[in-house]
């Protein structure tokens, strides 16, 4: 079956189509085609759909006439109603742009490309795949935040968690590496790309994780602040210094590596930092020490976890994070292997040293596969 995937961004759309095999055949499937349209809001491509008009016209092109048979979308957003992939209708397409104010980056550009999809293809069949699908399972202690419960019960304010797609797939895959039953598997998950965050993994299932009501809890990410006191948010706008989009703003787009460095691609933060720049020093220091907390504290969440994952861009690539995080991680017995982990490899690794206490391993991460998998088992079964 011939699956375009759709991973609509804050500022681009990834694509990709890919063969998936029918149940029973052997292999991975195929890759036909991938791309990525990036710099939405600049000069070029002003706007998500000016990106989406750009794929409609490349993929005309790349698929030479083949005709697709399912478009799956990567959703964000799913609210409490969602724990696992949906065919779309448009009742569920109203339901992911009414999600939208807790995911703004992010819901408002999938539904863009559900209805892009519906107004050229309309027989197509499209499928939903949350991000926060995986972390129903958490606990009701560590959803809830101690606040009056009306912020739950009328206003749906709890942590919902994102990323979940890959987190669930790279526990699958950590769990095969270390040839143990997933079952019985705990973890600690760190999808650290542009968005970041980290998932306690307990019986293979998410018990806690560290983004919350919207993508913007926990991490230091590229471009979002993570944790920060809510009171300095609610300070600055009572004294007039801001206005709560601007807030809003500044939390989003302007915090992270890039507030405290003034780049927010890891890359380009990691080569100043070689060159001596104290602020690109500093933002590596928060954000490998944030990072270092978190698993101390989901290592307990656990009951002891078996195994520190990295995935994605910065966990799969930046060699030198990896290893500011794992230095910090004396207390719990961990230790590193340097060649192994500036050892440059696509599959999933070990880097941790012989001694290490608990495995430290690299997991390459595929959200485009597992929506094109989920899209195809949801329309043919
Ligand atoms: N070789 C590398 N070394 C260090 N960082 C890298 C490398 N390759 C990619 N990254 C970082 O990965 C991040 C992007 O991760 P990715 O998972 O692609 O993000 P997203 O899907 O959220 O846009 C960027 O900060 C980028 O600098
Ligand atoms: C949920 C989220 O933050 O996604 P991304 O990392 O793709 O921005
Ligand atoms: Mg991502």
């Amino acid at each position: 079956m011939l699956v375009l995937v759709l991973n609509s961004g804050s500022s681009s759309v990834k694509y990709q189509v890919r063969q998936v095999p029918d149940a029973g055949d052997d292999g991975g499937g195929e890759v036909v085609t991938s791309g990525l349209i990036e710099r939405i809001g600049e000069a070029e491509v002003p706007d998500h759909q000016h990106a989406l008009d750009l794929l409609t016209d490349r993929l005309d092109d790349e698929l030479g006439g083949r005709a697709l048979d399912a478009v799956g979308h990567r959703v964000v957003h799913g609210g409490e109603r969602f724990s696992g992939p949906v065919r779309i209708t448009n009742e569920i397409t109203r339901e992911i742009e009414r999600l939208s104010p807790l995911a703004p980056l992010h819901n408002p550009a999938a539904v863009l490309g559900i209805r892009a999809i519906t107004h050229s293809l309309p027989d197509l069949p499209q499928v939903a795949v949350f991000d926060t699908a995986f972390h129903r399972t958490l606990p009701e202690h560590a959803w809830r935040y101690a606040l009056p419960d009306s912020l739950y019960a009328e206003h749906g304010v709890r942590r919902y968690g994102f990323h979940g797609t890959s987190h669930d797939l790279v526990t699958g895959a950590a769990a095969a590496f270390l040839g143990v039953d997933r079952g019985s598997f705990a973890a600690v998950i760190a999808h650290l790309g542009n968005g970041a965050s980290v998932t306690a993994i307990r019986d293979g299932v998410s018990v806690d994780t560290s983004m919350g009501y919207t993508p913007l809890e926990g991490l230091v990410m590229g471009t979002r602040s993570g944790d920060v006191d809510p009171s300095v948010i609610t300070q600055l706008i009572v004294r007039g210094k801001y206005t709560a989009e601007e807030m809003d703003r500044l939390l989003n787009k302007e915090s992270g590596l890039k507030g405290l460095s003034g780049k927010a691609d890891m890359r380009a933060v990691d080569e100043a930092a070689r060159d001596g720049d104290r602020n690109a020093e500093l933002a590596l220091d928060v954000a490998s020490y944030r990072l270092a907390k978190y698993i101390g504290a989901y290592h307990v969440a656990v009951g002891g976890a078996r195994a520190i994952v990295f995935t994605a861009g910065i966990g799969e690539n930046a060699a030198g994070f990896r290893a500011r995080v794992v230095g910090r991680l004396g207390a719990l017995g961990v230790t590193l292997d340097a060649d192994a982990n500036d050892a440059r490899a696509k599959d999933a690794r070990r880097i941790s040293g012989q001694d290490s206490a608990i495995p430290v391993l690299v997991v390459p991460t595929d959200e485009e596969r597992a929506i094109a998998e989920a899209t195809a088992a949801l329309v043919t079964g």
